[in-house]
């Protein structure tokens, strides 16, 4: 059973199929205080948030067990998640569950804005009948600046049209192209300053978005600008836009989310000038089952099947593109335990990756990761997974290099891989073979043939008559059965690699026995673990063994 852990209002209707689900058990805790929530977190498998809960490296410290987050929205600057990726957790999103609603709010915003509508309900709920202090303007003919072109802002450039606006967009992935369609114009940050009645704002918070609405920019947009933020507090500066609004250059401003939430400014909140409502961008009862449902959705997904659609720390991949390279992800991971092995279990201080034919047109970014994490899994054991993997190569300081090549060195697909430290180098060459399988079809400078199997045999011998004879018996005197047998030599009577696979593992004794062999200078016991995971296209989930 895995623990699922929900704090913040989460949709029950949107959870059912967690909550429905024999596997999961799901605890809805929405008024945990920071240390309550550190105090448990020790004990869950997956934690499902909003924009509430903040995900801190201190509590990912208490997150022993812990192998997702999932954020039921889009924007996930409440969660820690570089130190989330330091710790192998997986971070997923919704993107695209709540954007209707947060369009739908920023057009409400928009209008209630131009039209002062929570002012006036205001007097009037109090019983006055003023007329004459809320006179709007319109939308129709005025210029719209929208800074954010991805989903939301696209779908609000889309309505406003409707409403008869010329819509400037600033994103750097917004191609001219793209903006023609729309029937848009593609503008910069300073012509939407010059030429916008109206600014909302639609990127994420990042280091670049920071304060992208600051003083410099306030002091180049028109006069009686209106700006909207329904996207993240801080694009905006705060500061900036209260002084912009009392010297009146500003006419106003309509916001759904705070530098610091929940939000207590008065210079903000009771602005005659301001529009506030506390972060309801998302607060649909579609969005908020949509946003459920597909978080509930993914992480049955990947408890149950290893296949992760939106996690933010992690190569994106469309689940046929995850299925066609399944066959090279095992291989990949079981050719990476391999490698290191043969590098005599020595840490790995360099490792080159190539690969070639069909592989090249794939998106191998998620294979390069479970290659390097088979390598980093024989010393770091289970601490290594998809996601840490680049961290802690990094951390380890080892260099890893990928290269593509078009020609298909004989196969239709090949991937090949090298370790080194120091002088020695291992080298595994391997490959799919259409209606076979998987291959091993190069250790070293040899060529041979070998499926990977649990408990393989690696021995390196003169190339001289009897030899493998005299293997066998030794193996059989031992009780030992030998799977198959495959030899490999660069030259006649040179050196020479054996490969066999075995139905059990063997000990150091008959290691050494086999190396009093005449003409035999090597063997080595190569170990795959997680086979039967493996065999099944995922990693041994963490059990909960009662609750
Ligand atoms: N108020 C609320 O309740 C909600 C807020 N949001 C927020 O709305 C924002 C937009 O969400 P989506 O459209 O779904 O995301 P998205 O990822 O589809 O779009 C974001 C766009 O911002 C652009 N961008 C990034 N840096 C930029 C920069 N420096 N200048 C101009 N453009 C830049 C990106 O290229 C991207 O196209 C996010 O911050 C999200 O967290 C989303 C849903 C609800
Ligand atoms: O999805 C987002 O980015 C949001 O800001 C929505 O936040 P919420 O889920 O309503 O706390």
């Amino acid at each position: 059973m895995y623990k699922v852990l929900v704090t913040d209002g989460i949709s029950h209707t949107g959870l059912k199929s967690l909550l429905d689900h024999p596997h999961f058990i799901v605890d809805r805790q929405p008024t945990l205080n920071t240390e309550e929530l550190k105090n448990i977190i020790g004990t869950y498998d997956a934690l499902i948030v909003r924009s509430q809960t903040i995900v801190t490296e201190e509590l990912l410290q208490a997150a022993d067990r812990l192998h997702v987050i999932a954020r039921a929205g889009v924007g996930v600057d409440n969660i820690d998640v570089n130190a989330a990726t330091r710790k192998g957790i997986i971070v997923i999103n919704a993107p695209g569950a709540n954007t209707i609603a947060a369009t739908e709010h920023t057009l409400a915003m928009m209008l209630a804005l131009a039209r002062k509508i929570p002012q006036a309900h205001q007097k009037t709920a109090a019983g006055e009948w003023d007329r004459n202090s809320f006179k709007g303007v319109e939308l129709y003919k005025k210029t719209l600046g929208v800074v954010g072109m991805g989903k939301i802002g696209t779908e609000v450039a889309k309505r406003a049209k409707s409403f008869g606006m010329n819509i400037l967009g600033f994103d750097p992935y917004l191609t001219e192209e793209r903006a023609k369609k729309l029937g848009i114009t593609k503008a910069g940050l300073d012509l939407i300053a010059a030429e916008s009645d109206f600014i909302t704002v639609h990127t994420p918070l990042t280091n670049d978005t920071r304060g992208i609405i600051n003083d410099e920019f306030l002091a180049k947009t028109k006069k009686s600008v209106r700006i909207v933020n329904c996207a993240r507090g801080g694009l905006i500066n705060e500061k900036a836009l209260v002084r912009a609004i009392q010297s009146g250059h500003v006419a106003g401003a309509a916001l759904d989310v705070f530098e610091k939430e929940p939000a207590a400014d008065p210079e903000l909140l009771q602005n005659p000038n301001i529009i506030v409502t506390p972060h309801l961008g998302a607060s649909t009862v579609e969005a908020q089952e949509k946003v459920a449902q597909e978080v509930s959705k993914e992480i049955i997904d990947i408890f149950e099947t290893q296949s992760i659609q939106h996690a933010v720390n992690m190569p994106q991949m469309s689940g046929e593109t995850q299925a066609k390279l399944q066959p090279y992800l095992l291989l990949g991971d079981q050719i990476g335990q391999l490698v290191i092995q043969l590098l005599k279990r020595q840490a790995p201080g360099k490792i080159n990756i190539h690969y070639y034919g069909d592989l090249i047109d794939e998106d191998t970014e998620l294979l390069t990761r479970t290659l390097l994490r088979g390598i980093l899994s024989y010393h770091l054991s289970d601490s290594v997974n998809l996601i840490n993997v680049l961290h802690l190569l990094k951390e380890q300081g080892v260099s890893y290099n990928v290269q593509k090549n078009a020609t298909n060195k004989g196969f239709a697909n090949y991937m090949e891989l090298s370790v080194s430290q120091g002088t020695e180098t291992a080298r595994i060459g391997a490959t799919v073979l259409n209606g076979y399988g998987a291959r091993i079809v190069k250790i070293n400078e040899y060529r041979i043939d070998v499926k990977p199997e649990k408990y393989l045999l690696y021995i390196k011998h003169q190339d001289v008559p009897g030899m493998i004879g005299k293997v066998g018996s030794l193996l059989g005197d031992y009780q030992i059965n030998i799977g198959t047998m495959q030899v490999g030599r660069a030259e006649i009577g040179g050196e020479a690699i054996m490969v066999l696979t075995l139905d059990k593992g063997l000990g150091a004794e008959v290691l050494r026995e086999l190396t009093h062999i005449d003409g035999l200078e090597e063997a080595q016991l190569l170990e795959l673990t997680n086979m039967d995971a493996l065999e099944h296209g995922r990693e041994e989930p963490q059990k909960v063994e009662s609750i």
